[in-house]
C-alpha cells in the first residue's frame, strides 16, 4: 500500500511540501495519461512506501513541449539571472538537507550518514554551476585571409533529456541540471523507478527558486515503461541533447537511438574500477580510502572499486586488516543509528551479486568474509518482510577470467589478487573494456607519475580513492562513456553549441596632409599589397591650385578577393574642424586600371570633401574641376 500522503509516510517530513508523488509538468502535479501507478519500495524493509505515475511513451511528448515553451524564455535570461536562481535552489536545498535525506534512505537503502553525505556533494554541483554561468565565453580567432575576422559564440542547446540512476538520485541530478540550467537549458529528467520521490521534490524547490515553469520537469515511470519513455525522450525530435549515466549496455542502445538524427549525448556508463595497493603505499593511507570507496552504497557506485590488487610484499597484513575493518561493518536499515551498511536497492542486485561470487567459485576463487549470498532467503520477493542485504562479502584468488574481474559489481563484493611487478598490474588493470576510474597506492613519485599516464581511464586516483567533484571533470574512457560532467568549462559545454561568426571588414586608409608643404600622405592598414605609405607629388597637387585642408580624412578600403576589377574604395571622412564628426560617403571609385593614379586622384578627392558640409557628399565644385583635370 503506497501512502502518498506527508502524513502517512514511514519518516517524518519539516516541510511536508516535499512529499511530491506525481509528475512535475510546467510547475503542475501530473498523473500518467494511463492513470497507472507504480510502486516506490524501502530497500531495507521491501516495502512499498509510495507510488507513482507510471509513465510511457505516450506521456514524453507533453513534458518535452513544456521545455520547449519554456526554453524559448528562459534561453533569453541572462546568465546572472539564471545563476542568481540557480543559488537560491541551491540554499532551498541545502535548508531541506534533513528531510531529504531521509527520503534517500527510503529510496536508496544508504545509511543516513551517507545520503548527507550524498546531499553535500550534491550541492557542490549547484554551486559550482552558480559561477560557470557567468563565465562561458567564446572566442576570436586570427584569420589566414585578408580582412577577415572569425569569432565563437556558444548558445544553450535546447531541450535536454536527463536519464538518472538510482544510486545517486540527488546528486546525480544536480549535476546534470545544474549544468544544463547554467546554461540555458530546460530539462526534462526522467529518474530511475527506484527514485522517483527525491527528484520530484528537486523539481519542486526549482519551483520555489523561481525556475519557469517547464524549466525542470519530472517524468516518472516504471521499470516495465523505462525503455519506451527512454526512447520516446531520445528521440523526439524537440530534445536536442540527451545526457545520461547508467550501465554500459544501456548506453549503447541510447547512443544507437541518439545516433538516428545524431543527437548530442553525454554519457557516464559503468566501471570495473582497479584499486592497486603497492608495497610501498602507506597502507593506513589506501585501506581507510578503500573501506571508504568499496562498502560506500554497498558497493553500489559506478567509481567504486571492483578489483584490488595488493603486491606481494604487503599481501598477507593487508587482507587480514581488510577482513578485520570490514567485519566490524554493521549491516542494517539506512534509518537505524549506528548502521553503516545499507541494503543493495534493487533485488536484481542481489541476484546479480550471488551469481558472480557463485561464477568465481566455481572457477577457484576463496570466501574469506561473508557468503556471498543474500541474508534473507525471502529478500527478492518483495514480501513486506525483510530488506535486500547482503554481508559484505571478499574473495581471494580471484582471477581475470572471473566474471567479477571483467562486469560491474554493484554489490557488497570484493574479489582480491596478488601481483608482483608494476608492469604487470599495469596490464592487468587495464584488461577490461571498461576506463571509468583506476586508483594507484604508492610513495614512489616516478611510479605515480608513470601510473598516471599508463593507467586507462578518464580518472586516476593517486593515494586517494575519492576523486569525484564539482571542480574536475568527470567521465570515463573506453566503453565507460563519453562527455564529461562537472568541471570548469568541460561540463557547461555539453548543453551548448558553439556557433562561428565570420566578418569582412573594410580596412582603413588614412589620408594625412601637411599644412606646411602641402604633400598629402596615404596611409593603408590591413591591405596586404598597399602596406607602404603613398605619396603624392607635391607638384601634381600645386596645378589645380587646391587648397588644402588642415585636418585628417579617413578613408575605407574595402578588400575583394575577386581581383582587381570588384576592387573599390569607398571613402567615409572625418573631419577634426567640425564639432560632430561628421561621416559622409563621398563616393566610391573603382581602382581597376592604374592603381596609384587612381589612389592620387581619390586622395585629392577625399581632401576636397573634407570641405563639404553636413548635408553634402556630393564632391565640392572644385574636385569636379579637378576630376575634369585629371581626364584631360
Ligand atoms: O555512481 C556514479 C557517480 C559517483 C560519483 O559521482 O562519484
Amino acid at each position: 500500500m503506497s501512502a502518498n500522503h506527508a502524513e502517512n509516510l514511514p519518516f517524518s517530513l519539516a516541510d511536508k511540501g516535499l512529499a511530491q508523488f506525481d509528475c512535475q509538468i510546467h510547475g503542475k502535479s501530473i498523473l500518467a495519461k494511463s492513470g497507472k501507478r507504480f510502486d516506490v519500495v524501502d530497500p531495507g524493509s521491501a516495502k512499498v512506501w509510495a507510488s507513482c505515475p507510471d509513465g510511457d511513451g505516450g506521456d514524453v511528448d507533453a513534458a518535452v513541449q513544456s521545455c520547449h515553451e519554456a526554453f524559448k524564455e528562459y534561453s533569453k535570461w541572462t546568465p546572472r539571472q539564471r545563476a542568481q536562481c540557480l543559488l537560491k535552489w541551491h540554499q532551498l536545498i541545502v535548508d531541506n538537507r534533513d528531510d531529504l535525506a531521509k527520503i534517500l534512505v527510503f529510496e536508496t537503502g544508504k545509511p543516513l550518514a551517507e545520503a548527507y553525505g550524498e546531499i553535500d556533494y550534491a550541492t557542490t554541483f549547484t554551486w559550482w554551476f552558480v559561477g560557470e554561468a557567468e563565465r562561458v565565453q567564446g572566442t576570436t580567432i586570427t584569420s589566414a585571409t585578408p580582412g577577415r575576422r572569425s569569432f565563437t559564440i556558444k548558445q544553450p542547446i535546447g531541450v535536454v533529456a536527463a536519464l538518472v540512476p538510482w544510486n545517486f538520485p540527488i546528486a546525480l541530478v544536480l549535476r546534470k541540471a545544474s549544468a544544463a540550467l547554467a546554461a540555458g537549458c530546460t530539462m526534462v529528467v526522467k529518474p530511475s523507478p527506484e527514485t522517483p520521490v527525491s527528484t520530484l521534490s528537486l523539481a519542486y524547490l526549482a519551483i520555489r527558486a523561481g525556475f519557469p515553469p517547464g524549466a525542470l520537469n519530472v517524468l516518472t515511470t516504471s521499470l516495465e515503461n523505462t525503455p519506451a519513455v527512454a526512447e520516446a525522450l531520445c528521440i523526439h525530435p524537440l530534445v536536442k541533447k540527451v545526457t545520461f549515466t547508467g550501465s554500459t549496455r544501456v548506453g549503447k542502445l541510447i547512443t544507437g537511438l541518439c545516433a538516428r538524427n545524431l543527437k548530442k549525448a553525454t554519457l557516464e556508463l559503468g566501471g570495473n574500477c582497479p584499486f592497486i595497493v603497492f608495497d610501498d603505499a602507506n597502507l593506513d593511507q589506501a585501506m581507510g580510502q578503500l573501506m571508504n570507496l568499496k562498502w560506500r552504497h554497498a558497493g553500489q557506485a559506478c567509481v567504486s572499486s571492483n578489483r584490488l590488487y595488493v603486491q606481494r610484499g604487503i599481501y598477507d597484513k593487508f587482507i587480514a586488516d581488510l577482513i578485520k575493518r570490514t567485519s566490524l561493518l554493521k549491516v542494517g536499515h539506512g534509518i537505524e543509528e549506528g548502521t553503516t551498511l545499507g541494503p543493495v536497492t534493487t533485488p536484481r542486485g542481489l541476484d546479480k551479486a550471488e551469481e558472480l561470487v557463485a561464477d568465481a567459485v566455481s572457477k577457484g576463487a576463496k570466501i574469506v568474509l561473508g557468503t556471498g549470498q543474500r541474508l534473507h532467503k525471502s529478500s527478492g520477493a518483495e514480501d513486506g518482510g525483510t530488506g535486500y542485504f547482503m554481508a559484505p562479502t571478499i574473495l581471494s584468488n580471484v582471477t581475470d577470467d572471473m566474471l567479477m574481474s571483467q562486469d560491474e559489481i554493484f554489490a557488497p563484493v570484493l574479489g582480491v589478487s596478488v601481483f608482483e611487478t608494476e608492469d604487470e598490474v599495469v596490464e592487468r588493470a587495464n584488461n577490461t573494456s571498461m576506463g571509468l576510474t583506476s586508483y594507484a597506492f604508492t610513495k614512489n613519485a616516478d611510479r605515480l607519475w608513470r601510473l598516471f599516464e599508463r593507467l586507462e581511464a578518464g580518472m586516476i586516483g593517486l593515494n586517494t580513492g575519492n576523486n569525484s567533484s564539482a571542480e574536475a571533470p568527470f567521465g570515463g574512457i573506453k566503453e565507460s562513456g563519453c562527455g564529461k560532467e562537472s568541471g570548469k568549462d568541460v561540463a557547461i559545454e555539453e548543453f551548448m553549441v558553439t556557433k562561428t561568426g565570420t566578418l569582412t571588414v573594410e580596412d582603413h586608409v588614412y589620408i594625412m596632409s601637411s599644412p606646411t608643404d602641402g604633400r598629402i600622405t596615404l596611409r593603408f592598414e590591413g591591405i596586404p599589397e598597399l602596406q607602404d605609405d603613398f605619396e603624392s607629388p607635391s607638384t601634381d597637387w600645386e596645378k589645380p591650385n587646391i587648397p588644402l585642408p588642415y585636418y585628417l580624412c579617413e578613408a575605407r578600403y574595402q578588400y575583394s578577393p575577386l581581383g582587381e576589377g570588384s576592387t573599390r574604395v569607398l571613402f567615409l571622412l572625418e573631419a577634426e574642424s567640425f564639432d560632430d564628426h561628421l561621416r559622409g560617403a563621398l563616393f566610391d571609385t573603382p581602382l581597376s586600371e592604374n592603381l596609384n593614379h587612381d589612389l592620387e586622384y581619390t586622395a585629392l578627392s577625399a581632401v576636397m570633401a573634407g570641405r563639404v558640409s553636413e548635408d553634402g557628399v556630393e564632391p565640392s565644385q572644385d574636385l569636379r574641376q579637378y576630376r575634369d583635370y585629371r581626364r584631360q
